[in-house]
Formats: C-alpha cells, structure tokens, sequence
C-alpha cells in the first residue's frame, strides 16, 4: 500500500482535525486515479458484461456507476478489486498498471452490500481483523480501532457481539473495518440498499463527509438515481455493459445525454418530435420553440422548468415568446417544500400528461381540476436522441 495519511492529524488519521500537508495531499492524489482503458468482459457462456469501457477516476473523488440491474456496475468494481479479470484493456491505479496485480496487492478495499462480518466477534475483533491480518502490533492496533470505533459513533458498543446489532450498525462496522485500512480506493457495492430511508440519508451524509475528510477515491455503485445525485462529484451511467453519459450530477440530470438517461434519471416529460423547421419543433403537445441546436428525436422538458399561473394571468415574462399551453390539473401531491402536479392536456385528438414540480413558496396550491396555463421557456425544451449507445 502507498505510504499515505490524509489527516495524520494529532487525534489520529480520524480525528476531524484536518491537517494534511500539500505533499501528503498530492501523494494521495497520485496513488488513488483510476484509470480503464478498453475494458471488456464476456464470462464463459457469451455473457458480455461490459463493452468497450473508457474511464478515469480522479484522485478523491465520490465517483458512482448508476445503472439498472444487470448493466455490468458489480462487474466493474470487482474488477477495480481484483475479483475478476478482464478479458480485454487495462486498468491502472495511480498511473501503475494493476491488471494483472492480484487483490491483495492493490490498495483497494470493498464493501459488499453483504456486509461479510464476524457474526460471533464484538464489533472491536471485526473492526481490528485487517490490521491483525497486517500483523499491525496489538496496542497500535487496539489505538486505531477505539479511534475509529469513536468516529462511526459506536464506541459505547464496541465489545457487543456483531449479531445482537441492528443492520445499520452493522453497515457502520463493514465501513469502519475498510477504512481503517486506509486503502487509497474504497469501493462500495450499495452499502446502503438495505437500510430504511431514515438511516439510509443519515448514512448518505456520514459516508460523503467521511469520504471529503480523509480525502481517499470512493467508487460507490447504486441503481438509486436520487442516492447517485445526493453524493457523487460524477456519475457514470451504465446500460447494458455500456457508459451512456459521464458528468457531474448537475450535467446528468439536467443534460442527459440520451434517452436512456433521461428516463433513468427520472424524467416523464418526454415527448417525441414529429418535424423539425428551424427552431420549433412538432410535438404531441403542439408546435415548441427550443433555442437548443442538437438533432434530437424527442423533447425532454425538466419537471421544475414549467410555470404554471391561472388562466389569464399575465406571462411570467411579458416581453419574451415563451411557449404556453393550457392544462388541467388531474393529480396533486404535496411534499411540503415543493408540490408535484400531474397535469393533463389536450392537442386536437392527442391527449398527454405532464408533470410540473413546483417549489412550494406559500401561494394558493391549484386544485384538482382547475384549468392552469403552463408557459415553458424555449431555453427548457431540450433535444434528445434515443441513440442509447452514444455516450
Ligand atoms: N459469474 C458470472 N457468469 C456469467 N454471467 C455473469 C456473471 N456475473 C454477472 N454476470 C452477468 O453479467 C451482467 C452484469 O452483471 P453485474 O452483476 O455486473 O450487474 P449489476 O449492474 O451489478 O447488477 P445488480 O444491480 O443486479 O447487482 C449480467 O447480465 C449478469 O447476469
């Protein structure tokens, strides 16, 4: 393992003191890039998990695959582990190639979403086991395990056997046990998927702020587009073996680079165009101005760009042509800090729905049923392809 210790601070490396020198922080930098070239993998029977994947992982980054179940997102990590090898391209962390470096050679560690504890050890015997294995000597030991024990905040539990914990607690000490190895690369299986929502957000929250402290590379994978969003620098979404799109959370929501994307990011408001002519495009909602140039084969119109005022009222923005159409409201859910109307409307024989999200600043809610006027700006109609392969 590369001779690194991110915040080697007087309390111990997690001790939320920072204090990182620049050479140690662009030591870590180096020894924790990630970078894929070509990488493929058919298991035996013509199974191809991955196609042809190009990436690069900057040094301590939050960096997550996103994709459905089956798209090659565990493959991939097991390759980043060691686990499984490649059948074609290589794989190089901090710039040395590790293709065909085992997995205890690599300064990576896992956590499965099967958390692969001791049942029968205290949460102390589970947390020191890595250290014990690199023959650490036991007060050195005994040090960083308390220190760590602290910072998952189970100190006070640290001698209870691991089976009469609850499955977040136990999550906890999976975590505790990679980190405290202080791997350059933590990579994490959805570590989370198990876990109510409560814990699952409190979790989310730990986990990004431990991940900020120490400063290491975490690779995390997630079929949940919201937990994606919450915690990566970037997000790689994946179909089918496939990288469809690479970007910040912002890009990827807001961008999407296909369909694909679009739809897995959660997106309903898609509609597909019919004719082209300059700026407008014809869709089942009517004739829209875009000011976006892209070719594309389907209009994706983000759920929080709609205005939505009462029939009558003037334009949210008198002196620019928006686009505006009528709708009825069919559905309303109130989330508190925003409401979510499904919307229903009607061109000529086509009938569509739309979905507005609107953030909730204490105005009159529109009921079910009113009549609303929708004005969409052409900047917010934006061009898709259904090319699901064009990443
Ligand atoms: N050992 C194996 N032998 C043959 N095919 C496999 C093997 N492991 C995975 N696959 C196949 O490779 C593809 C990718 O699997 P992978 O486990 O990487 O997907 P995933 O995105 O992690 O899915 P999930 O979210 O369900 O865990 C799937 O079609 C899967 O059935």
């Amino acid at each position: 393992m590369a001779e690194r210790s991110p915040t080697a601070a007087p309390g111990g490396p997690f001790s939320s003191v920072e204090s990182t020198t620049g050479s140690e922080a662009s030591a870590a930098r180096e020894a924790s890039s990630i970078s894929l070239k070509g990488i493929r993998k058919e298991y035996p029977g013509g199974v191809v998990a991955l196609e042809s994947v190009d990436l690069n992982i900057r040094a301590g980054e939050f960096f997550t695959l996103l994709g459905p179940s089956g798209c090659g997102k565990t493959t991939l990590l097991r390759m980043l582990a060691g686990l499984d090898e490649p059948s074609a391209g290589t794989l190089s962390i901090g710039g040395v190639d590790v293709t065909d470096t085992p997995p205890h050679k690599r300064s990576v560690n896992t956590v499965f979403q099967s958390y692969a504890l001791f049942p029968h050890l205290s949460v102390r015997d589970n947390i020191a086991f890595g250290l014990k294995m690199r023959g650490m000597a036991r007060a050195e030991r005994e040090q960083k395990v308390v220190e760590i024990a602290e910072f998952i905040k189970l100190g006070s539990l640290i001698d209870r056997r691991v089976d009469q914990l609850s499955g977040g607690q136990r999550q906890r000490i999976a975590l505790a046990r990679a980190l405290i190895c202080e791997p350059d690369v933590l990579l994490l299986d959805e570590p989370l998927s198990a876990l109510d929502a409560g814990l699952r957000s409190q979790l989310q929250v730990e986990l990004l702020r431990t991940q900020k402290r120490l400063g290491m590379t975490f690779v995390f994978v997630t079929h949940d587009q919201e937990e994606a969003m919450v915690m990566s620098d970037r997000i790689a979404v994946l179909n089918d073996g496939i990288i469809q799109q690479i970007g910040s959370p912002q890009e990827v929501y807001e961008r999407p680079a296909n369909l694909f994307v679009a739809r897995f990011m959660g997106h309903d408001n898609l509609f597909p165009i019919s004719a082209r002519e300059g700026m407008t495009v014809k869709t089942p909602i009517g004739t829209l101005e875009t000011e976006d140039k892209n070719e594309g084969r389907v209009a994706l119109i983000r759920p929080e760009t709609l205005e939505l005022t009462a029939p009558g009222a003037p334009s949210v923005e008198p002196g620019k042509q928006l686009n505006m159409l009528m709708c009825r409201v069919v559905e309303r859910f109130y989330r508190g800090s925003n409401v979510e109307y499904r919307l229903s409307h009607q061109h000529g024989e086509q009938h569509s729905e739309l979905i507005a999200e609107i953030s909730n600043t204490g105005d009159r809610l529109f009921r079910v049923g009113d009549e609303v006027k929708v004005e969409i700006y052409p900047e917010d109609v934006i061009m898709l392809s259904d090319d699901e392969e064009g990443a």
